[in-house]
């Protein structure tokens, strides 16, 4: 192994009460809100399709001019327990919110920059109000933190010069006090997901990303950080030098998840997947029908991908400037919600199955209980089972408890019989299964 001072600070999964909590949650919730709502992705008439967060990039709109946007900030329908009780009737276990993105503007009253929520018509500690409410529900809170800040004197691409290195030195000190100030304002936060990591400023300072890890590790024992942060001596991000995970789960999984064969790999470390619900709007933008916008189903299919890879996933919202949600995100709540009410024990607390996957859908596992979550219904009637070596299915039955017909068709294989009323939506099945060392194989291998 290569010798590193700023590598991972650990190698293989936590299993603390913390990170199990991280894991156990599963399904989370990422609120995108800035000034960028408030354009919505339009910029002097006209209407940019890509990111609507980006939105500044995009137009190329000089900092001055983006922060004239903080005099309109008034977000008069913003009620943080009707935001709370929303994701509460979703069922998602905890919210993600962007505290600073790249436009840096806080939704806090940071005290080191006039960025902020304090400086705009609304006044008040919008995070504050956010963390109180979720966490009154018993949602956990996460946040989001940008490292890049476009509208920071200091930030730098990249550091070449000397002058350079004295300004994102002071850029790498104010960062420190936001992130300081954060963990003492908030202490309940579980969770500090960087983004904005990927210019080559940061990955010269990889030292910092190590240091920042430790910073907030020390300030909130058990806190968990994504490995987005982090950089090590020689620039590489996410796995140091010697393919070891940095932070505690992997956070590349951003608008993708892995192949549900190919990449199994992931199942050896803990990671999150976050994705948009258009193809490419994590911000508000005002026009949705510039790409296609997932299904509630389409939405459910990428949450239990994830999860039966032994991942969390993270559906987005990106909240009006109002402070009130677009009908298609209420909708989208409502619908998973459902769903989760009445098949959410496939989710919460479920892990990575280890059996081979099957075209009609996905394998979760909690401790002994194996679950099929059907996407797709075979015109064989029949859903194909193929259980590792050792193992048998005992008995099949569907949430409601109908059992459902199991037949033994080969070594390790069974046709698990479709319920008899069609379902008209993904459903699951729980598996009981017996796991015996050393069963006895009444199959014989064909002799070829
Ligand atoms: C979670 C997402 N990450 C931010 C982001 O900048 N992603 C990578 C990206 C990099 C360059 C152009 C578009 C998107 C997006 O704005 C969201 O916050």
């Amino acid at each position: 192994e290569i010798p590193l001072n700023y590598g991972a600070d650990r190698l293989g999964k936590r299993y603390d009460a913390d990170m199990q909590k991280f894991r156990d949650n599963r399904l989370g919730a990422f609120i995108h809100w800035g000034l960028y709502a408030i354009p919505g992705g339009e910029w002097n008439g006209k209407v940019y399709p890509g990111a609507a967060e980006w939105l500044k990039s995009w137009a190329k709109v000089p900092s001055g001019e983006w922060l004239e946007l903080m005099k309109q900030w008034n977000p008069t329908k913003f009620d943080a327990r009707k935001w709370a009780k929303m994701a509460k009737e979703m069922g998602v276990r905890y919210v993600k919110i962007t505290t600073k993105h790249h436009e840096g503007f806080c939704l806090w009253p940071s005290k080191y920059t006039e960025n902020t929520v304090a400086n705009t018509p609304y006044k008040k500690d919008l995070l504050g109000e956010m963390v109180k409410a979720y966490n009154d529900e018993g949602i956990d809170v996460h946040f989001y933190f940008s490292v890049m800040d476009w509208s920071h004197p200091d930030w730098r691409y990249d550091v070449k010069t000397p002058e350079d290195s004295a300004a994102f030195s002071r850029f790498l000190t104010f960062t420190d006090n936001q992130l300081k100030e954060l963990a003492t304002l908030y202490p309940t936060v579980k969770d500090f997901w960087f983004d904005g990591t990927w210019d080559a400023s940061i990955k010269k300072n990889g030292w910092w990303t190590s240091h920042v890890e430790r910073m907030l590790k020390e300030m909130l024992p058990g806190v968990t950080i994504n490995s987005r942060l982090r950089a090590d001596d020689y620039g590489k991000r996410h796995f140091d030098s010697n393919g070891h995970l940095m932070g505690d789960y992997e956070s590349g999984y951003e608008r993708r998840l892995p192949d549900p064969v190919k990449d199994l790999k992931v199942t050896r470390w803990d990671w999150e997947a976050c994705m948009t619900v258009p193809e490419n709007q994590w911000g508000y933008h005002k026009d949705w029908s510039l790409s296609y916008v997932k299904t509630p189903v389409e939405v459910l299919e990428r949450i239990v991908h994830a999860v039966s890879m032994g991942g969390n996933m993270v559906v987005n919202f990106g909240p009006q400037a109002d402070g009130d949600f677009r009908s298609e995100e209420k909708e989208l709540a409502k619908s998973i919600g459902a769903w989760m009410k009445k098949n959410g024990q496939c989710i919460y607390g479920c892990d990575y199955a280890g059996w081979e996957k099957q075209p009609w859908g996905y394998y979760t596992r909690k401790g002994s209980d194996v679950y099929m979550v059907v996407f797709n219904c075979p015109y064989s009637k029949h859903l194909t089972v193929k259980t590792p070596k050792g193992t048998q299915v005992v008995k099949a039955a569907l949430l409601n408890r109908k059992s459902v017909k199991v037949v033994e068709t080969a070594r390790n294989e069974y046709n698990v019989d479709m319920p008899a009323q069609e379902p008209g939506e993904p459903f699951v099945i729980k598996l009981q299964i017996k796991e015996a060392a050393g069963v006895v194989d009444k199959y014989r291998d064909a002799l070829t």
